[in-house]
């Protein structure tokens, strides 16, 4: 089972990964942008700002989610699968595409490979202003507090328009009972 964990930047999700590690020794912990060795380049090239082009962006992130999805998810298709986000992460930072548009190139980069659960972290905006304040940030956290809480929204929007099954969890809860939920929902 593929399962994606979201939430804007500082939403808490490697520090979420980082337990559920410990208590699915099984599973198969990936990350996009960046799980694949051509997926590591293209992450590179992105969080240092190389692209001028927001749709060269797009297609970055498209083409990684393509070699992520051959190289990690088909190949591990029988065990359980859980990724620092996906083609949601895809089609809500990509905001000035029409969501309908992004569903279907997402399709094609999956070949339909879509999370079969989804984890939303979501964070209020003096939270996110005390946790962004608190670390160096890379160019797509350079824009700002407005941009990070539109692209929040359109998150929750993306999953619930597409009907995938999901949790909605406050990220500014405690990390163990956000955690208990997480397990929760994977075990259901
Ligand atoms: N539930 C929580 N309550 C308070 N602080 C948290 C919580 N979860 C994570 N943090 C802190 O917030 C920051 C961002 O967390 P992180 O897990 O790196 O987020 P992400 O991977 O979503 O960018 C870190 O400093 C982390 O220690
Ligand atoms: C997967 C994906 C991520 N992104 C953004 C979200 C993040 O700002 C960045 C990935 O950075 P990352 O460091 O993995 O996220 P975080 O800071 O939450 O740990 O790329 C897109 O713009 N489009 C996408 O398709």
């Amino acid at each position: 089972m593929y399962v994606a964990i979201e939430g804007i930047d500082t939403a808490g999700k490697s520090t979420q990964l980082d337990i559920l590690k410990g208590k699915f020794p099984n599973a198969v912990f990936t990350k996009e942008p960046g799980g694949t060795k051509l997926g590591l380049k293209l992450r590179e090239m992105i969080l240092n700002g190389e692209a001028n082009s927001s749709l060269a962006e797009m297609f970055m992130f498209l083409a990684d989610r393509a070699e992520h999805t051959k190289e990690i998810i088909v190949k591990n298709q029988n065990k359980l699968i859980i990724s620092d986000r996906s083609f949601i992460s895809g089609i809500a930072y990509a905001k000035d595409k029409k969501i309908e548009d992004l569903i279907e190139l997402n399709r094609l980069a999956t070949s339909n490979n879509f999370p079969k659960k989804v984890i939303l972290l979501e964070l209020t905006k003096d939270e996110l202003q005390k946790r962004l304040s608190k670390k160096p940030n890379d160019s797509i956290e350079k824009r700002g507090l407005d941009y990070l809480l539109d692209i929040q929204a359109r998150l929750r929007e993306t999953i619930i328009k597409l009907d995938i099954e999901h949790i909605f969890i406050d990220a500014s809860l405690n990390i163990k009972d956000i955690e208990k939920k997480i397990e929760d929902f994977i075990n259901e």
